[in-house]
């Protein structure tokens, strides 16, 4: 088996890489939370309890659990080179300019020399200015903004590990982020497919982190080996799609040849593909009805020569739509809330859509979305529910927390 393998949403999950929420969480405050895209500080202690929660029953389920400050740490292990040029890589994308903060940065970073997972975990983290032991009469302070005491912001987001990179049958999309504090997060994915062994030389990479246009892994769902969803939403530029179109046709190991790209709101609620639509079983999909009225979904198809695409726009139901995709007779949606749009909508912002297939009808789901679990069951699916009192507080479910890396392929 390749290190990578994702042809699918729902064939049985065999790998997958988390990150347990760290103490990134509690350098967040309340005049950081938008720029961090965060809506409320999330009680850190119960956060790790309910994320355990999760990857125990991963775990529980035959799944290999890997996570990222781990693969990262093994990177840096390999040698000291490597992880010098990590930490001065970090550190300048975190916008410290002058040679002088970055040397004085970097000098503090290597007290984690011998331990390189607190290394890791403390670039997640952030710095604030007073670990720094700086010198009243040194300039440190005229440089950093007073308005905020970090002098480098915490990665809260990175327990969304859905995002920064996503897999594509045996390739990765590394992805340019839509904010700029989420930039920071797909150097982590940089140096794993550089430099792991379990990794580098092996994966095709279908876009980079340097492109000029940005794209999530929330709006990159696998529908089967031959066919790919994207969203194009707040987070996930038209750009950005065609570029990766372009390389994954051309790449010789792919065997996609269809993209639908799907155009969704631009808003907070709905930032991901992945927010509004996940598929949970063979015929079974859970959506959000609030997208169910204006969708416009476009084909995207290799054009005649090499390099070139041919798209199309499709009118038709998304029941329709998915069926003929999928080669099934007619596909089953089944609505966050049902029809209680009150409950829908409430459902939807806690991620009530946002589930976690396992296996071809067996999904990982938030607890606290009671009414669409409940409606989950009645269509024949086996729920497993997570405690997410705090982890819902960072707008993210199950998928959003979980990057497969290893799925079987669908039979
Ligand atoms: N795949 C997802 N839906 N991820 C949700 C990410 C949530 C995160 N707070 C953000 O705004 O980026």
């Amino acid at each position: 088996m390749m290190c990578i393998n994702v042809k699918s949403e729902i064939a049985p999950l065999k790998k997958v890489l988390l990150h347990r929420p760290g103490k990134e969480l509690e350098n967040l405050t309340p005049d950081t939370l938008e720029r961090l895209l965060f809506d409320d500080i999330p009680f850190l202690q119960v956060a790790q309890e309910e994320h355990d929660e999760f990857a125990k029953v991963l775990r529980e389920n035959n799944v290999e659990v890997v996570y990222l400050e781990d693969l990262v740490a093994e990177v840096l292990n390999q040698s000291d080179e490597i992880r010098d040029q990590f930490v001065r890589q970090w550190i300048e994308e975190a916008g410290i300019a002058t040679g002088k903060y970055q040397q004085k940065i970097f000098d503090f970073m290597m007290r984690y020399k011998d331990d390189n997972k607190a290394l890791v975990l403390k670039t997640m983290e952030g710095i604030v200015l007073h670990e720094l032991n700086y010198d009243k009469n040194d300039s440190l302070v005229d440089l950093m903004s007073t308005s905020s005491k970090l002098v480098i912001d915490p990665m809260p987001n990175l327990y969304f590990t859905r995002d920064p990179f996503a897999t594509i049958g045996c390739g990765v999309s590394l992805n340019k982020m839509y904010s700029v504090t989420r930039n920071r997060e797909t150097i982590y994915g940089e140096y794993i497919f550089k430099y792991h062994p379990d990794y580098k030389g092996q994966v095709d990479k279908y876009f980079d982190r340097y492109n000029p246009f940005h794209i999530e892994g929330g709006d990159i769902l696998n529908i089967n080996d031959k066919v790919l969803a994207i969203g194009i939403s707040q987070r996930t530029e038209a750009d950005a799609i065609e570029m990766l179109a372009k390389t994954v046709f051309h790449d010789q190991k792919s065997t996609i040849r269809t993209i639908l790209a799907f155009e969704i709101p631009n808003t907070r609620a709905f930032m991901h593909l992945d927010t509004v639509f996940t598929q949970i079983d063979y015929d079974k999909f859970t959506v959000h009805p609030g997208i169910l009225g204006p969708l416009v979904v476009y084909e995207i198809k290799p054009g005649k020569k090499d390099g070139e695409i041919l798209v199309t726009t499709i009118e038709s139901e998304l029941e329709t739509l998915l069926a003929k995709y999928l080669g099934l007779e007619k596909v089953t949606l089944i609505k966050c809330g049902g029809e209680d749009r009150i409950a829908a909508e409430r459902e939807q912002w806690n991620d009530g859509s946002n589930t976690l297939c396992i296996a071809p009808g067996v999904i990982i789901t938030y607890q606290r979305n009671t009414v669409t679990n409940e409606l989950l069951r009645e269509n024949g699916l086996k729920v497993i529910e997570i405690p997410s009192a705090e982890l819902s507080r960072g707008r993210g479910g199950p998928r959003c927390m979980s990057m497969p890396l290893v799925r079987e392929d669908i039979a």
